[in-house]
């Protein structure tokens, strides 16, 4: 373990906008990855989020520079980093929020499901190691394919029988990230006022941006409505190809992970009506797992909102995706029961 402590005069007694006015609760929070492309990075945000009062960064390498080098932020947050799965247990231990970008990513011509074979095994060790260590802790999970992984943590926790559906998200904070930036090119909207829910999953065709419901409304033509859907579905891709096999989304990844982890964060904190896009258990279609909004509260997920009225192309669109939706969630299953 390798600890560095840079504490401000920030402190507990924090008044800030959006925070609430009350101080702030003591959370633990651990980032599983902490070394990565989308670690470093997502650890910055992390120790900037002034509800997070311990960070945790492991990685099976490197981690020390990263935890010396994050810890020298004069923020709320102590943190600690961890190297080797000896160390696992003790990042784990009091966590509140768990947040997962460990694995590998695609390079040209993948899929992310090519990355099955490495990443199920990988997150299947974690989510053991957190059933054991802090079982009652909300799971952000980033590593993909979200699709499978999502499924495989759920087996595992069902075997350890710490399973709670409500503290269960796969990540796809990215795919509205995207959609949002691109609608707003599009509408010529004021990006920072720009909504759009994305549904269903976080691959190819399963990612179903609802353009239908964006606001502010624009009434764009269905030709642009179409483009900006394959844009979106693409997003990672145009990534991939962009690094030229270094790697998949990291900077826009690590933003929208920190997003929803803060948001969790605030629902675990008591602030109402936080609403985030996630990929959840799901009851708004026949699959078990679904990317919807959902409503965070102190205990995870509070509700899971419906689809609200979609047109044609985006009822298309639904049914198009389950297909391989379902494959790819009863390929995580199958691993995580097999194995
Ligand atoms: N959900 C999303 O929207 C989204 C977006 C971008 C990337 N991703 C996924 O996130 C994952 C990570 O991407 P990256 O660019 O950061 O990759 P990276 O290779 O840069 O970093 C991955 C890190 O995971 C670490 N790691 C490997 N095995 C580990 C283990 N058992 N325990 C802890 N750490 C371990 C590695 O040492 C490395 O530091 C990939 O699977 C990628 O496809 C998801
Ligand atoms: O595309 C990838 O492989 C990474 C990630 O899922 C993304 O959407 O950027």
């Amino acid at each position: 373990m390798f600890r560095s402590v840079a504490r401000s005069a920030v402190g507990k007694h924090l008044l800030r906008r959006g925070y609430g006015t009350v101080s702030l609760p003591d959370r633990k929070v651990a980032v599983l990855g902490a070394a990565g492309g989308i670690g470093q990075p997502l650890a910055l945000l992390m120790k900037l989020n002034p509800l997070v009062s311990q960070l945790a960064l492991y990685d099976i390498a490197n981690t020390p520079g990263v935890a010396a080098d994050v810890s020298h932020i004069n923020s709320r947050s102590e943190v600690t980093g961890y190297v080797g799965e000896d160390q696992l247990g003790q990042a784990l231990e009091g966590c509140d929020l768990v947040i997962i970008p460990a694995g590998v990513p695609r390079k040209p011509g993948m899929t992310r499901d090519d990355l099955f074979n490495i990443n199920a095994g990988i997150v299947k060790g974690l989510c053991s190691a957190i059933a054991k260590y802090c079982p009652h802790a909300l799971v952000n999970m980033i590593s993909n394919p979200v699709n499978s992984t999502v499924p495989i943590a759920a087996e595992v926790f069902k075997k350890a029988g710490t399973y709670d559906e409500r503290k269960l998200f796969g990540v796809t904070t990215l795919d509205v990230v995207r959609a949002k930036t691109f609608y707003a090119g599009k509408s010529k909207a004021n990006v920072a006022d720009v909504n759009v829910p994305v549904v269903g999953g976080h691959a190819g065709i399963t990612i179903l941006p609802l353009f239908s419901q964006a606001t502010p409304k624009a009434n764009l033509p269905e030709d642009v409505i179409k483009a900006l859907t394959k844009r979106t579905q693409d997003g990672g891709t145009e990534v991939v190809e962009a690094k030229a096999g270094k790697g998949s989304a990291t900077l826009s990844m690590a933003y929208a992970g920190a997003v929803f982890a803060d948001s969790c964060l605030k629902g675990l904190h008591g602030v109402p009506d936080v609403v985030e896009c996630a990929f959840v258990q799901s009851t708004v279609t026949e699959l078990p797992f679904f990317a919807s909004k959902v409503r965070l509260g102190k205990n995870g997920v509070e509700e899971v909102l419906g689809l609200g009225s979609l047109s044609e192309y985006e009822k298309e669109g639904l049914e198009s995706l389950k297909p391989e939706l379902k494959a790819s969630i009863e390929k995580g299953i199958k691993f995580a029961n097999q194995s």
